[in-house]
This record gives C-alpha cells, sequence and structure tokens, in this order.
C-alpha cells in the first residue's frame, strides 16, 4: 500500500475529543482566528486535533490527539509538538481570562513520553498577574500519567 494511503487512512478516522460532563466547549477561534492554525487548526489533520473547553471556574482545558505527522520518538511525540501545544493552549488560556498577550517565556518539563494516537488533556491555570506579566501553568496528562508540565510568562501586547 503507497504511503499516501496509509496517512489518508488515518485522516478518516474520528477522534473522540468529548470533554468532561462540566465543560464547556470554548470557541477559540472566535478569540484569536488563524493564530491557531499551526497547531489546532485542522480538525482532520495527522498532527493535532483538538477541542478547547472551559471548566466552571472559566479555567480552559483541552482534549488534543497527536497523530503520525507529529513523532519524535518511535511511536511518541516529538518534544516540538509538545511545547507547540503548550505554546498555543497556555496563551490561549490567557486570552481566555481577558489578557490580550504573546508568550515572553515557556519552561516545558517532559516527564513521560507522550504516546501517538491517544487522547490526552491540556490543563492550565492563569497564577498571577503583575503589571503586563501573566503566568500562566499547565499539565498534559492522561489518567494518573503527566507528560509534560509548562510555565508559560505571557506579556500584553502594547495598546492592545
Ligand atoms: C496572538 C494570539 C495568540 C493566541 C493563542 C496562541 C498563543 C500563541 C503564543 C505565541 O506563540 S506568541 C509568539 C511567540 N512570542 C513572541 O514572538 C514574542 C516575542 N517577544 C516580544 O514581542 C517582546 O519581547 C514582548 C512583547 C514579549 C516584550 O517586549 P516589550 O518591549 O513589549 O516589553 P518589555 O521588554 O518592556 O517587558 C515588559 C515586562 O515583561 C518582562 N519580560 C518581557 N519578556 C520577557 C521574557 N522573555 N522573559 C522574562 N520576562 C520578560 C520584562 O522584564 C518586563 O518586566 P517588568 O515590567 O517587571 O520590568
Amino acid at each position: 500500500m503507497p504511503n499516501s494511503t496509509v496517512l489518508k487512512a488515518c485522516e478518516q478516522t474520528e477522534i473522540d475529543l468529548s470533554g468532561a460532563a462540566d465543560w464547556v466547549p470554548f470557541d477559540a477561534p472566535a478569540l484569536v482566528g488563524d493564530s491557531l492554525r499551526f497547531v489546532s487548526g485542522d480538525s482532520r489533520g495527522d498532527r493535532f486535533r483538538a477541542r478547547y473547553y472551559r471548566d466552571a471556574e472559566q479555567h480552559l482545558h483541552a482534549r488534543f490527539w497527536l497523530g503520525p505527522e507529529a513523532e519524535g520518538p518511535p511511536g511518541h511525540a516529538h518534544g516540538g509538538a509538545v511545547a507547540a501545544i503548550m505554546d498555543e493552549a497556555l496563551g490561549l488560556a490567557a486570552w481566555a481570562a481577558g489578557y490580550p498577550i504573546v508568550v515572553g517565556n515557556l519552561n516545558v518539563s517532559f516527564r513521560n513520553m507522550l504516546p501517538l494516537r491517544k487522547v490526552v488533556t491540556v490543563e492550565s491555570r492563569v497564577v498571577s498577574v503583575e503589571g503586563r506579566k501573566i503566568m500562566v501553568h499547565g499539565r498534559i496528562f492522561r489518567g494518573e500519567k503527566t507528560f509534560a508540565e509548562a510555565q508559560c510568562l505571557c506579556i500584553t501586547i502594547p495598546g492592545k
């Protein structure tokens, strides 16, 4: 079977990215539009598929699926793919909290290799706001297993 056919087969698969019972879908493109294209913009893609939610306390969560085009170590996610998820999700968490920002500093700890073709959860918290500096913490996990943790310093955009 040619490679292109193998990749197409993956595209056809519907991935269950549904949220927890008390989460409400969050319309991220309505807030930041094309800024999401690099990571979560292709809902049928073979790299990332994602859906964002907010809980009752307005914290941002996401379900992410990483496909074959996000591969680093065999069968597992590339570190850059994990960092890209953190960059988008934690930056978006600041936007969703009302702060128009860019990411100034992102510190990612890779705790366990993240398996491809599994749905994982991203959780985030805006932990502090000091002037233009918004600190957001996040974690990628599935069940009891944490794959990555991150601290993201977001800086509000002057004039926004
Ligand atoms: C846009 C929609 C996004 C939606 C969700 C998707 C999220 C995607 C997130 C991204 O990928 S954003 C793209 C990657 N980030 C960048 O390209 C940012 C590039 N850097 C800049 O544009 C500027 O350096 C920046 C706006 C962050 C800061 O420049 P400024 O000249 O406006 O601010 P300044 O340097 O005066 O710093 C303001 C404060 O922030 C602090 N700061 C700035 N950059 C920092 C840094 N990198 N590390 C630590 N602290 C930093 C700085 O020390 C200072 O603290 P104090 O007020 O306490 O003095």
